[in-house]
């Protein structure tokens, strides 16, 4: 009995000096000596194999290998690990990034093998040097190589300074039209767009797996592009959300104004001169269409939507086009297959209101909500475009903001909004499938809608006009399966 008293208490104190050793070895930071330590015992026990990746290849050429190393390498959050690392601003002001110093180690795992890269550094001569045992060679050297490729390429996308395209008609020599272009910084995002945050996941998975896709779409012979048609009313936010896809693909914005496209040859050039990687977009085509002004035939925009003509070049591009009403539209440019997904965007509803109010306001409830959603559930509704106008002008009053915006729905909102409460009851109607390739599909059905009104601002002096082209058109609406 006597034995085991003395064994607890040489159990307690030996568990306390443990303790005790613990917190001196992390307060102190020598756990960091003892990791090293360990490191070099372990690697005694190890054959390595190093592998050099010079910055420069024998012809004094830039060796395109340790570039992507660097960029890689930076990337990895072992980077703070190591015992000397620059720190810059980055492209924001408020960002701040890593950079190895020469001469250290970085750490870096993949598929279960430990690695180490030396920036080794002497005179002029920068190497990156991979240390790996020879026992994980085989199993890890080339995937790894590939990974870093891979991730390399992603980041140095997603650093890219995006541009925006112009189409510029052709000039007195009649040579053809070329593409002009200014930095892209449209600072919309899927997060800043009020839409049901259930579509908007489903868009950005489609893009997401769009993205992932190219042997898949090779394998099916089809041209490694996918196009969606964003329709609705004015000021619904159809060219934000073709922003906030740029910015979330991280893609360059070609904006084709068909009104300075001459004839079809013109429309091939410029598809032609497209790059890959790139958002392509044709604002209101529907006006085109029904006022014919542009000098483009049918055909020529059907073969351009097609983009047969792109996959000679270049691939791996978004094309998105918006109307505001699809049933003017030939049915030729919405049958399916054409265009993959058809996106509706509505007037706004309850749910868009308090998006709004809270990204517009900071309000995220309010006394005055009831009385909002009541009104809404009575059929009324206006543009997110005119509802947010009305809260940033009176952002400094959130109760005001509120008032005006209800004076608004009550005096020009009327009837505007029935079109999407008929909507969401409808079922029946004629039914067409636009999806393809596993996504969710979308269901039509048709009701009617009712001409936008001028509509006065109730504390902004300012009046806005309604840009509608056309008086008043059926809508058609994507529900959502699932
Ligand atoms: N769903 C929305 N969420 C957030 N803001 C929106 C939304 N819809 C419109 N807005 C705001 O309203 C303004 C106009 O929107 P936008 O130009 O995207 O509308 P649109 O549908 O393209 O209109 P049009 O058919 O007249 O070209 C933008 O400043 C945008 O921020
Ligand atoms: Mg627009």
């Amino acid at each position: 009995m006597k034995i085991l008293g003395y064994l607890f208490v040489l159990l307690c104190i030996a568990l306390v000096l443990l303790f005790l050793l613990r917190v001196v070895l992390f307060k102190t930071g020598l756990i960091y000596v003892v990791k090293k330590w360990w490191r070099f015992i372990e690697d005694c026990f190890h054959v390595y194999q190093f592998f050099k990746v010079p910055e420069f290849n024998d012809g004094m050429q830039e060796n395109q290998l340790y570039r992507k190393v660097c960029v890689y390498l930076n990337s990895l959050a072992s980077i703070e690990d190591s015992d000397f690392t620059n720190l810059f601003t980055g492209r924001k002001q408020s960002e701040i990034v890593l950079r190895l110093d020469p001469n250290q180690v970085v750490e870096d795992n993949f598929l279960g093998a430990r690695i180490s890269w030396i920036n080794e550094e002497a005179s002029k001569n920068r190497t990156f040097v991979l240390k790996i045992r020879k026992a994980d060679k085989r199993r890890i050297l080339r995937p790894y190589l590939q990974h870093i490729h891979t991730v390399a390429d992603e980041l140095d996308q997603m650093k890219k300074d995006l541009k925006l395209y112009m189409n510029v008609g052709r000039d007195q020599n009649g040579s053809n039209a070329r593409w002009r272009s200014v930095a892209f910084t449209h600072p919309s995002t899927f997060e800043t767009i009020a839409m049901e945050s259930d579509l908007k996941n489903k868009v950005k998975y489609d893009l997401e797996s769009f993205l992932k896709a190219k042997q898949y779409y090779h394998r099916l012979g089809r041209v490694w592009k996918r196009s969606y048609l964003l329709f609705g009313p004015s000021g619904t936010g159809k060219s934000s959300f073709v922003a906030a896809m740029a910015n979330f693909l991280s893609y360059d914005v070609y904006d084709l104004d068909l009104s300075k496209v001459s004839d079809d040859s013109d429309l091939k050039f410029l598809l032609l001169q497209t790059s890959s990687k790139s958002v392509i977009v044709i604002e209101d085509l529907d006006r085109f269409l029904i006022e014919k002004s542009t000098a483009a035939s049918l055909s020529g925009i059907l073969n351009f939507m097609d983009g047969i003509l792109s996959s000679c070049c270049a691939e791996e591009r978004v094309m998105v086009f918006t109307m505001n009403g699809k049933d003017q539209v030939d049915p030729a440019i919405l049958r399916p297959g054409r265009i993959d997904v058809h996106i509706h965007f509505p007037l706004c509803d309850f749910t868009a209101f308090k998006t709004l109010a809270n990204s517009c306001l900071g309000l995220k409830d309010h006394k005055l909500f009831p009385q909002v959603e009541e009104i809404f559930q009575s059929g009324a509704s206006l543009s997110p475009a005119e509802i947010s106008e009305l809260m940033i002008a009176n952002r400094n009053s959130p109760s005001r903001a509120l008032k005006s915006v209800i004076s608004a729905l009550q005096t020009d909102g009327d009837g505007r909004g029935a079109a999407s409460v008929g909507r969401r009851l409808c079922h029946d109607g004629p039914r067409k499938t636009v999806e393809e390739i596993g996504e969710p599909s979308g269901v039509f059905c048709r009701e009617d809608a009712y001409p936008v009104k001028e509509f006065k601002k109730l504390y902004g002096l300012l009046r806005i006009k309604s840009n509608r082209k056309t008086p008043s058109f059926d809508l058609a609406a994507v529900e959502k399966d699932g």
